[in-house]
């Protein structure tokens, strides 16, 4: 018999939560079942995972095989490796001048109406070289890394020019190439209307269809297109237009519906059978039965509304209910959700949501990889998937909503080799 190897086993694992099972998104009652086996181990060959399930088991099943390396897990927790479904990682600037006006009670939408909020992300980035943006979101991907993200979706849409969008596309390409965390490139070249087509809105839409999404096809940078659907942004008509020219260049949708007004932005996605539809804190029951009859996956974002300081959030609850998938994400940037930590959106979730920390797991592993189309790989821990988890220093699931604001990882595996080790950078990208 072939006396095959093992790269590396990580046994002793206190409590193992595999998320295996159904193939589709999770919805209702399926959110709450996680798959998790006390006293576990992971095997794993070739970046892949070879055996997993109880320590007695796997080590029954490798009897005989080459382990190269072994790891303790010391009794830790292991999950499949976060993915963040929806975030802006890459942008030049910051918006801490924000705050202020926040706090003076300026609603989001009129920063973005006297020309700051995304606008003034627009003029940094415009205004930093790629090795600048490079730089900047490479320290934000190492963070998130570091808090057990694996897998990471990155829009643009702070550049809105052809050269500008290509731009930041580029970044997310090049940091995907040489950093652990795979990265997952969404064009968003209608994330709002550039200052130099202020009131020329269709002529901007047209610029999207005819050049930008042509150009982002044929260079190969993006794999999704995404549209900010908002009340002074673009409208249903205009989001329509442009995913379905998106659609016809091969592009997987999403949309930013419903976020602060309902607008049938969740209709839209289902509609078009977006794979996404993000936001959705003003999504009617009608729209999010869209949704729900197309499988559009929900991706709620509490940091943001936590951050704009709104006293409503998404209904997650009523959208489990309804038997919508819910996925969770960061919205990394700059202006509505500066942070890179998807541990404290687990509390938000929890705490803003009503979801439980069965459901946040859920929502952050195999719903946030059917939000990106990468389910057949990743998001869960079973035969054949590749080998990403996160060891974190937790003894159980609710612990890591519960104690809020510091990081419980101990360690991250990323296509089976070890990226974060006792809490820091294994080794740099
Ligand atoms: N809402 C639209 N876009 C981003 C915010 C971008 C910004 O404020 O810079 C979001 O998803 O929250
Ligand atoms: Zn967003």
């Amino acid at each position: 018999m072939e006396n095959k190897t093992i790269d590396l086993l990580i046994h002793h694992i206190g409590l193992l939560v595999t998320m295996r099972g159904k193939a589709e998104p999770r919805t209702g009652r399926d959110m709450s079942e996680v798959g998790a086996i006390p006293m576990g181990a992971v095997a794993i060959r070739d970046g892949n995972i070879f055996a997993v399930g109880r320590e007695g088991d796997v080590r029954a099943q490798i009897a005989g095989m080459t382990v190269k390396q072994e790891w303790d897990a010391n009794g830790r927790l292991v999950t499949p490796g976060l993915i963040d479904p929806h975030t802006h990682l890459v942008h030049g600037g910051s918006r801490e001048h924000e705050l202020s006006l926040k706090l003076k009670g300026v609603p989001y939408l009129e920063i973005l109406a006297q020309g700051g909020g995304i606008l003034s992300t627009v003029r940094a980035t415009r205004a930093a070289t790629e090795q600048e943006l490079f730089t900047k979101a490479k320290k934000s991907l190492d963070r998130m890394l570091l808090f057990g993200a694996t897998t990471v979706e990155a829009k643009s849409g702070y550049g809105l020019s052809v050269e500008e969008e290509l731009k930041q596309l580029r970044v997310v390409k090049k940091l995907d190439q040489c950093h652990p965390v795979d990265l997952v490139p969404t064009f968003m070249g209608a994330h709002a209307v550039p200052e130099e087509y202020r009131g020329r809105s269709a002529e901007y839409v047209e610029l999207v269809i005819r050049e930008m999404l042509p150009e982002v096809k044929r260079q190969g940078l993006a794999e999704f297109c995404d549209v900010f659907c908002e009340h002074g942004v673009f409208s249903v008509e205009e989001s329509r237009s442009i995913l379905t020219a998106a659609r016809e260049w091969g592009f997987g949708l999403k949309l930013h519906a419903d976020e602060i007004e309902p607008m049938g932005g969740a209709q839209l996605a289902g509609e078009l059978g977006c794979i996404s539809a993000e936001h959705l804190l003003a999504a009617t029951d009608e729209g999010l039965s869209a949704m729900r009859r197309a499988g559009v996956v929900a991706v709620c974002l509490p940091a943001t509304s936590f951050n704009l300081g709104l006293k409503t959030h998404a209904r997650a609850r009523t959208m489990i209910e309804m038997g919508v998938p819910v996925a969770l994400s960061t919205d990394y940037n700059p202006g509505s959700s500066p942070t890179e930590s998807l541990q404290l959106v687990m509390t938000l979730g929890c705490l803003n949501l009503g979801m439980t920390p069965e459901e946040v797991m859920t929502a952050m592993t195999i719903n946030a990889a059917h939000a990106i189309g990468r389910a057949d790989t990743i998001g869960s821990l079973e035969v054949g998937k590749q080998a990403d988890l996160v060891i974190f220093d937790a003894p159980n699931l609710a612990y890591l909503p519960y104690h809020f604001g510091v990081n419980h990882v101990n360690a991250v595996i990323k296509k089976g080799r070890v990226v974060v080790s006792e809490g820091r950078l294994a080794e740099s990208g």
